[in-house]
């Protein structure tokens, strides 16, 4: 793979909330980087603070990075990404399909991590429902956003069914301190990072209760295991897993107090309401929606995910964070 990196594109950043804010900001160290969001006061504050007080506080963004409301200014983009919330991606995907009316788009790149709510679809099937065959990629992998932000070193992985052009994009998009790997296996890639949100919760959840470290490293442990049997099922390649889409993300968010997802779990292992915990984050933790889904999944799938669906019967409070972990331990006895 040849090392582009003199090549100086336009990239529009499509929501910034921390995580399309820290890619912005990024990225800017090699291209021309205009970042829209829906929030003026972000906007505003980005292009006159050169900070994103809202999303990502505390971080000096590069002068050279742009924000706009107006979806207009990044229709001249080499390469879009899509920053929302998986929740978000197909009405941001419509919004882009008016504005192209009918020309093509660049490639497109979405970095959100979960299923979307009430159709389950992962990602790259909701990109495929709304635009058909495009160029496309999910970028995924251990990166908090403020790490990024603040230029430390992170690696993540670009999946796309098309490989060669995963690799032209991890040309396009690597830079000092963001190395890109990319795979030919989307599913995995989405797969892995979706359900890892799930599992920072019942890690969480664990840690909230005290229950030690020999805890976590079961639940870490049995949930990679959880998510290769839905990977398979779904398609996807197990050794995917091993990769930094999978077990990478999974060490990350189930042991990192950055993780959003496993604040959510610290506190209600704690005790706290969902309600209250996620009034006090004042950002998206992907696991809880997708922990619904991916219950839904694996019954309709028949595919034996226990951590996952006791989290997701925490979260619609049918179960009690102490009783979820009672119940898994009293499970039968089997060969790991
Ligand atoms: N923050 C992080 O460290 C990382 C986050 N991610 C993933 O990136 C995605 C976004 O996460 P964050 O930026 O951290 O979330 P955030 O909560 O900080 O910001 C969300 C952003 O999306 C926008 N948004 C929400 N719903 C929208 C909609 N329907 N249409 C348009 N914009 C919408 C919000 O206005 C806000 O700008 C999530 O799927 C998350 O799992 C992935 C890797 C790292
Ligand atoms: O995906 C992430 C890191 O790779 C961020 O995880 P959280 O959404 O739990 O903060």
């Amino acid at each position: 793979m040849s090392q582009d990196t003199e090549i100086r594109l336009q990239i529009g950043v499509l929501a910034a909330g921390a995580w399309g804010t820290a890619l912005a900001a990024n990225w800017a160290q090699r291209h021309q980087v205009t970042l829209w969001a829906r929030e003026p006061d972000v906007v505003a504050s980005i292009n006159a603070a050169h900070m994103n007080r809202r999303f990502l506080p505390d971080i000096l963004l590069p002068e050279s990075l742009r924000a706009t409301v107006d979806l207009v200014d990044l229709q001249d983009s080499d390469v879009l990404v899509l920053a929302t919330p998986v929740a978000g991606l197909r009405s941001t995907l419509l919004a882009l399909q008016a504005l192209y009316a009918g020309k093509a788009l660049p490639p497109l790149v979405w970095v959100c991590k979960g299923f979307e709510p009430e159709t389950g679809l992962l990602p790259h099937q909701v990109v495929h429902d709304v635009l058909g065959d495009v160029a496309a990629a999910a970028l995924s992998g251990p990166s908090f956003a403020q790490e990024v932000a603040k230029g430390l070193p992170t690696a993540v992985t670009l999946g796309s069914a098309d490989l060669a052009l995963a690799e032209q994009l991890a040309d396009w998009l690597h830079t000092p301190n963001l190395r890109l790997y990319a795979s030919g296996d989307v599913v995995g890639v989405e797969v892995g990072g979706a359900v890892k949100n799930v599992l920072a919760i019942a890690t969480g959840i664990a840690d909230g209760l005290s229950l030690g470290h020999n805890a976590r490293a079961a639940l870490m442990t049995r949930g990679l295991a959880e998510i290769g049997r839905l990977c398979e099922r779904l398609g996807g390649h197990r050794e995917t897993l091993t990769g930094l889409a999978g077990l990478g993300d999974l060490i990350l968010t189930c042991t990192g107090d950055l993780s959003r997802n496993r604040q959510v779990g610290l506190a209600l292992g704690a005790g706290k309401t969902l309600q209250e915990t996620l009034d006090a984050l004042g950002h998206v933790a992907e696991g809880v929606g997708t922990a619904r889904e991916v219950a839904r999944l694996a019954e309709d799938l028949q595919v034996e995910m226990p951590i996952a669906r006791a989290v997701a019967a925490v979260i619609s409070g049918e179960l009690k964070a102490k009783d979820a972990v009672i119940q898994l331990m009293s499970r039968a006895q089997r060969a790991e």
